[in-house]
């Protein structure tokens, strides 16, 4: 395996370093731009894992607190960064990079590679998708605790990188319909503030059918401004997107039947929402119900319940309700 050059993890945190770490622990040139409180942690001995019992190690990461000279120019360039951060990511990486340089954005939410894009024009950024979650459950190791394949847009600039990622054991599926995967994932992300509300790890939370309700309702108005946008959904999941809210509403002893591969989670897996509330950083809720209820304005059709997450969660102290309030609260 030949990696076209060097890359760069910007905003080498839990997603970052994790995808970059495992990239390297396969012989990638890799240079981690994060900070220094997480490199402390990280940089003098990573240990990655999975749920499926794979091990790596990097003995030593190449770790930055600020942009290092692009000499050489990184060959791709993850951006790694939560969505507040994006556009002083891309304005950063701009001012550094040559014209033209490769940037792939790995973050959730639909907007994160346009306003990157919009940030630095002089780059080439392109939307992908991570399915999986990412846990510290020690200092000096990484866990993937759920699964998937990763996915960014069909361009040829990633072509020649398919077979690294590959070589690494993290394969990149090369997608045409790049925003039917990301509003996918999206619509899966609609957990994130259920769970953050929740305080339970993802797989109890997912065993609670109150919680659930709650997610389903987000979904319901998203699929239906979805609909009303026109906007194609990717399918993601063994069942197609306009049947995961039932699914979610189904008692409990039936969705860990028809759900068995959605709960394949680790016990302590939380969602990245969680983690920052847990860390005292600000959600990332705008990129996600905020997104629906914005495509909702194009439309002209209301979305209470996505809005009613985005002032829940951006609310200090949280509003504290229990699963069956939060669910009569959405549902009305
Ligand atoms: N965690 C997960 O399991 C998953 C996360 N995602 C998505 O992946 C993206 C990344 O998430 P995640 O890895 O959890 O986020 P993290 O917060 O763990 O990592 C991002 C890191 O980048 C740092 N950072 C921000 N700006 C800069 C900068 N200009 N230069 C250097 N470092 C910077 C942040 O520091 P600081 O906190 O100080 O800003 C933080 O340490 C998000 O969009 C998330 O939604 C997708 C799937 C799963
Ligand atoms: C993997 C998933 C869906 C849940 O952990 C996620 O994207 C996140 O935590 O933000």
């Amino acid at each position: 395996m030949h990696a076209p050059g060097p890359v760069w993890v910007m905003g080498a945190g839990l997603i970052g370093t994790y995808v970059g770490g495992r990239l390297a622990a396969a012989g990638v040139d890799v240079r981690f731009i994060g900070r220094a409180s997480f490199g402390e942690r990280v940089a003098q001995g990573l240990r990655l894992s999975d749920l499926d019992g794979g091990r790596w190690s990097v003995p030593r990461l190449n770790w930055h607190t600020e942009l290092p000279p692009a000499d050489p120019a990184p060959a791709l360039v993850l951006l790694c960064v939560k969505s507040a951060a994006t556009a002083s990511a891309a304005a950063q990486l701009q001012a550094r990079l040559p014209q033209g340089g490769v940037v792939l954005s790995l973050q959730n939410g639909v907007d994160n590679a346009a306003q990157a894009q919009q940030a630095a024009p002089g780059l080439q950024v392109l939307p992908g998708m991570v399915p999986f979650n990412v846990a510290q459950p020690e200092a000096q190791r990484l866990h993937q605790g759920t699964s998937g394949t990763l996915m960014a847009a069909d361009a040829p600039a990633l072509r020649p990188w398919v077979p690294v990622f590959g070589a690494a054991g993290l394969p990149l599926q090369l997608r045409p319909d790049m925003l039917a995967v990301q509003w996918a994932k999206l619509l899966l992300n609609l957990n994130n503030p259920v769970n953050a509300l929740s305080g339970r790890p993802l797989r109890a939370q997912l065993l609670d059918r109150d919680w659930r309700a709650c997610t389903a309702a987000l979904m319901e108005e998203a699929l239906q401004v979805l609909q009303a946008a026109g906007q194609p959904v990717a399918r993601l999941t063994p069942l197609p997107p306009r049947l995961l809210p039932a699914l979610l509403r189904a008692p409990t002893p039936v969705f860990r039947v028809l759900a068995a591969r959605m709960l394949r989670i680790d016990d302590e897996a939380r969602s990245s929402m969680a983690d920052d509330l847990a860390q005292g950083r600000p959600p990332e809720i705008d990129a996600l119900c905020g997104a629906v209820v914005r495509l909702g304005r194009t439309v002209g059709r209301p979305t209470p319940r996505n809005q009613a997450m985005v002032e829940a969660l951006s609310a200090s102290p949280l509003p504290s309700r229990s699963a069956l309030a939060w669910r009569q609260h959405l549902t009305g």
